[in-house]
């Protein structure tokens, strides 16, 4: 070990507060370079893209990188990020938070062999994805934590939609209760009194969290911002994790089963795979021009009488009658449909949609879909069922 009087951080090239050894200048040079995550997550449809896209429209100058989890096969959020220059790794058709830990984990050390072309790392999670999961290889492997630091757990909730989804779902409460900020979304939709109810009955689910309010265009982007700097989430007192998260840090002895997997970052234990019961998605995709005003008819109709198993639509659309693509959504029994940019001259145009809820079967969806091409249609399905990732 050599002694040393003072450390200079190669860096920034600013002096560091004097170090005797060696090792500390190393272990200080490593903290400085170690990227801040903020882990974005929250219920289906809650906006966590739409957030997304305002937190990195607030900070032209930060390059971000951005890990984007969606479990539908069709591979449509990607496509929903605004800024063009954000280096955005999709990872489709299964969950970070259990069948894509690994591929997680693939991601973070692709990352950082290119750690110099970006500053800090956005992960949006799936609607249903234990954040708790994710956060595992930020909170318990230490070369991941030398690289990485996890700054803030930020959870969107669904002002309109959060006490339904709390009822009926163990993905909900799991995503409200690991979160260090609770961002009630869509404000816009519901009355200040109901407000006042919410925010109280998420502060008593989690005592530990900062509760926000926010809508679409209206974000408490600087507030949010300063709570993202704040205190780094791995070094908090255990008391300060909130308290589902405490027993996997406990976890007194780790199994000894691990995946397999080979890497520099390590491997997990296995003992985080989970299912996300009944949960299913329905991928489809096809290049046939379909009419989207007979679309939105019968998706409206399938709302109506299906609503409350389906959570969520989302959907890129060609009409051979229009020239740009169009954006399908539906969270809830609401449905809206945007133009996006038109396609390109030599761009092969094709549609995707997904649909995700409860126990839903291919064939009616299928049937459905296939009356509204304008016609002849060939087509590609998939599907999965997520209790099986
Ligand atoms: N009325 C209203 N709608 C909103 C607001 N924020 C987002 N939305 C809409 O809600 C829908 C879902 O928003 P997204 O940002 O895609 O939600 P998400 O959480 O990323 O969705 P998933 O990735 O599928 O879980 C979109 O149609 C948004 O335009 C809001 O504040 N008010």
């Amino acid at each position: 070990m050599q002694l040393l009087a003072e450390g200079t951080c190669e860096d920034c090239q600013q002096r560091t507060a004097p170090i005797l050894y060696k090792q500390l200048v190393v272990t200080v040079k490593t903290n400085h370079m170690a990227k801040n995550v903020t882990l974005l997550t929250g219920f289906l449809g809650a906006g966590k893209t739409t957030l997304l896209n305002t937190l990195m429209a607030a900070r032209p100058q930060t390059r971000f990188a951005l890990i984007e989890n969606e479990y539908g096969e069709a591979g449509i959020d990607g496509q929903l990020v605004l800024r063009p220059d954000v280096d955005t790794i999709e990872l489709s058709d299964g969950c970070i938070c259990c069948s894509l830990n690994d591929s997680l984990l693939d991601v973070l050390e692709d990352l950082h062999d290119r750690r110099e072309s970006f500053d800090e790392l956005i992960i949006e999670t799936t609607g249903i994805a234990d954040p708790a999961n994710v956060a595992v290889p930020f909170l318990m492997l230490p070369m991941v934590q030398r690289e990485f630091s996890l700054r803030r757990v930020i959870c969107l909730v669904d002002a309109e939609l959060i006490d339904d989804q709390l009822r009926d779902t163990e993905e909900a409460i799991q995503q409200v209760s690991f979160s260090d900020v609770l961002l009630i979304n869509k404000t816009d939709r519901v009355s200040a009194d109901y407000l006042t109810y919410l925010t109280n009955t998420l502060r008593e689910l989690n005592p530990f969290a900062q509760v926000l309010t926010g809508q679409k265009e209206h974000y408490p982007i600087d507030e949010l911002m300063a709570i993202v700097r704040d205190t780094a989430f791995a070094s908090q007192p255990a008391s300060f994790i909130p308290t589902r998260a405490k027993p996997l840090l406990a976890t007194p002895n780790l199994p000894t089963s691990y995946t397999g997997r080979r890497g520099q970052f390590g491997t997990l234990p296995q003992h985080h795979h989970h299912r996300h019961s009944d949960i299913v998605s329905l991928s489809f995709r096809f290049d046939e021009s379909l009419d989207l005003t007979q679309l939105y008819h019968r998706l409206t109709t399938l709302l109506l009488f299906q609503g409350k198993d389906i959570y969520r639509i989302k959907g890129i659309i060609y009409d051979a009658s229009r020239p740009q693509r169009w954006i399908i959504q539906s969270v809830g029994k609401n449905l809206t449909m945007i133009d996006g940019v038109s396609w390109e001259v030599d761009e092969h145009p094709e549609s995707r949609i997904v649909f995700i809820g409860k126990l839903l079967k291919s064939e009616g969806f299928e049937k459905m879909l296939r009356q509204c091409f304008t016609k002849d249609a060939s087509w590609q399905i998939t599907n999965s069922d997520i209790s099986g990732k």
